[in-house]
């Protein structure tokens, strides 16, 4: 099967990655070129602009940042809806709204393709190995004619119904778990400025109800200021942004995530919009002096 990819940040590189190591004849694109070498040196071939990808290849898949770049790759110039046209399928599986989702849609099936949105839970390393949670919606045909590629990305699929749905899944998805970020991250800073040991709140955590992977394996490098990047805290803070405007559209008052996205504001406002979004402990440290 040939599948085209768009986007090879930390996700679509891995995702990429993945779906070459499993047989998938995989054809390459990012805004930053460069980025494909790595790709190609691994059996990838390259395509200049993403209408260059969407016209070679039958499926292809986005992995993108945010809804500007989403709309960004499917209306400008050379973009995907240049070459979409009749039998040929585009998968967005970056996390965006509902609305720039429903428009890419909208485009992409009045210039006769097929469209299916299927952003995923699990971060660098589930991507790497395998074990993606996608949550698409959409076109079911375009779905079932994914679904060896998403057998070999995730370790479950979901078909939640009509777009947007699962744009809505991914964000409160996500707001539930920038919310607990920020409770962990205060409870680290209460646990040590009331001298507790920090490694022993992991442990107690660990053996309790809220024993989590996220708490696990995120902890002890918090602890050791590694904030390396698996999901970049500027991501979190859009995915919180959007997951906020959800609420305001379905008038749920959300307090806790509202003060969550306070948080990583501030930590962005702080420089730190690049490292993990664990990173948003160092804003707590800083509050709770
Ligand atoms: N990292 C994670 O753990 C997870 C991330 N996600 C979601 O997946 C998506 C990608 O995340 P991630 O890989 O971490 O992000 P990165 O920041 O690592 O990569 C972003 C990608 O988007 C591209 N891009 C940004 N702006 C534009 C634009 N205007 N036009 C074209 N391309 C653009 C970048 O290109 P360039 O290289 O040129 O900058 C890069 O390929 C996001 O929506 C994120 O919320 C979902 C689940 C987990
Ligand atoms: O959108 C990012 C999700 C990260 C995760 O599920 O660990």
């Amino acid at each position: 099967m040939e599948v085209g990819f768009l986007g090879l940040g930390i996700m679509g590189k891995a995702m990429s990655m993945n779906l070459l190591r499993n047989g998938f004849k995989v054809t390459v694109w990012n805004r930053t070129l460069a980025k494909c070498n790595e790709l190609v040196a691994h059996g990838a071939s390259v395509g200049e602009t993403p209408a260059a990808v969407v016209k070679k290849c039958k499926i292809t898949i986005a992995m993108l940042s945010d809804p500007a770049a989403a709309l960004s790759v499917v209306f400008d110039k050379d973009g995907v809806l240049e070459q979409i046209c009749s039998g040929k399928g585009y998968i967005d599986m970056s996390t965006v709204d509902a609305e720039t989702s429903s428009k890419i849609s909208e485009a992409i099936i009045s210039n006769g393709g097929h469209f299916l949105e299927a952003p995923v839970s699990g971060s660098k390393q589930p991507a790497e190995t395998g074990q993606l949670v996608i949550l698409a919606a959409g076109e079911k045909a375009l779905y079932d004619e994914a679904i060896p590629a998403f057998n070999v990305l995730g370790k479950k699929s979901f078909f939640l119904g009509q777009v947007g749905n699962g744009a809505k899944m991914k964000l409160v998805v996500n707001m539930i778990m920038g919310s607990m970020m920020n409770a962990f991250s205060e409870g680290l800073v209460l646990a040590e400025k009331c001298g507790l040991d920090s490694h022993s709140l992991l442990d107690v955590l660990d053996l309790g109800g809220m024993a989590n992977p996220m708490f696990r394996g995120k902890g002890p490098a918090m602890l050791k200021t590694d904030f390396s990047p698996a999901f970049p805290l500027k991501h979190q803070q859009k995915d919180m942004r959007l997951a906020l405007s959800l609420g305001d559209e379905n008038a749920v008052s959300m307090p806790v995530a509202a003060a969550a996205n306070e948080a990583f504001k501030k930590a962005r406002s702080m420089g730190l919009g690049d490292l993990d979004f664990s990173a948003v402990y160092e804003t707590v440290k800083i509050t709770k002096q």
